[in-house]
């Protein structure tokens, strides 16, 4: 990645934020999405967003993400600045560093299993051969099948297995079960899990199963653009002991 601002010193945090505000539309139809939100998140951790319908949390993903441009605040990612960067610094950072879990999986429905985690590693810094992240989410004989021959639920493990090919140092998760049900979604929450486990990546998920809390490291609880709450676990559970 491209050297951006180095306003503060390093921290081991993974993400802060500072006074971020998002503001959609304008003059009457103003639509605060974010009204100041600090934050740390630490690395390596699995953080769960929750929070009524609305209450900016796609939004603050997105940032985060590099997505979305803030109206105001900061946001680092370790030390650099997401908020002072180009647009292209930010597409060389999403390609270097991130990878995205959608609710509607997003998979080229002409591509194979294979072909849809070439067409993002392609560039990749270090990456996983399209087999090998496959294996990871225990789909590895499904390489040449199309989406359209496999259910939702191995559609969101290959959906998975494109974001971590990439190998990277944090995996956004939006409603990653909420098209499954609940058996799969938990199955889904399991190789999640294990991901975070074995490649240490990040994990931040977006979800409106409050279950979902108890595999988190800290769960953030948010209401009307703003953080309500913080609650760090002191045990976090494997997504198989968790009662639904
Ligand atoms: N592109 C946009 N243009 C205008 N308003 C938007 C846009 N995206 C989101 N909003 C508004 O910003 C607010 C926060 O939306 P956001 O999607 O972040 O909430 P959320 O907590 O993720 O909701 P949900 O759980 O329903 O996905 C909502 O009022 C939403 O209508």
């Amino acid at each position: 990645m491209e050297d951006s601002h180095n306003a503060t010193p390093r921290s081991n945090a993974i993400f802060r934020t500072e006074g971020l505000k998002k503001v959609y539309g304008e003059g009457t139809a103003l639509v605060h999405a974010l009204r100041g939100v600090d934050l740390e998140i630490p690395e390596g951790e699995i953080v769960v967003l929750l929070g009524p319908s609305g209450s900016g949390k796609s939004t603050l993903l997105n940032i985060i993400g590099g997505l979305d441009y803030a109206s105001q605040g900061q946001v680092w990612f370790r030390d650099r600045e997401l908020t002072a960067m180009t647009d292209r610094q930010l597409v060389a950072y999403r390609r270097d560093h991130v990878g995205f879990v959608f609710q509607f999986y997003n998979l080229m429905p002409t591509l194979s299993a294979r072909e849809n985690i070439e067409l993002v590693t392609v560039n990749a810094r270090r990456s996983l051969d399209a087999r090998e992240a496959l294996e990871l989410v225990g789909l590895a004989e499904r390489v040449d099948h199309f989406p359209a021959e496999l259910s939702g639920g191995e559609q969101q493990r290959v959906a998975i297995a494109r974001a971590v090919a990439k190998q990277p140092d944090v995996l956004f998760c939006d409603e990653p079960t909420g098209a499954l049900d609940s058996a799969t979604g938990r199955g889904v929450l399991k190789m999640l899990s294990d991901i975070n486990r074995r490649l240490n990546s990040t994990i931040l998920i977006v979800t409106h199963a409050a279950a979902t809390a108890q595999m988190a490291d800290r769960v953030i609880h948010f209401a009307d653009g703003r953080i309500h709450e913080i609650v760090r676990n002191a045990i976090r559970k494997d997504p198989e002991e968790i009662d639904w």
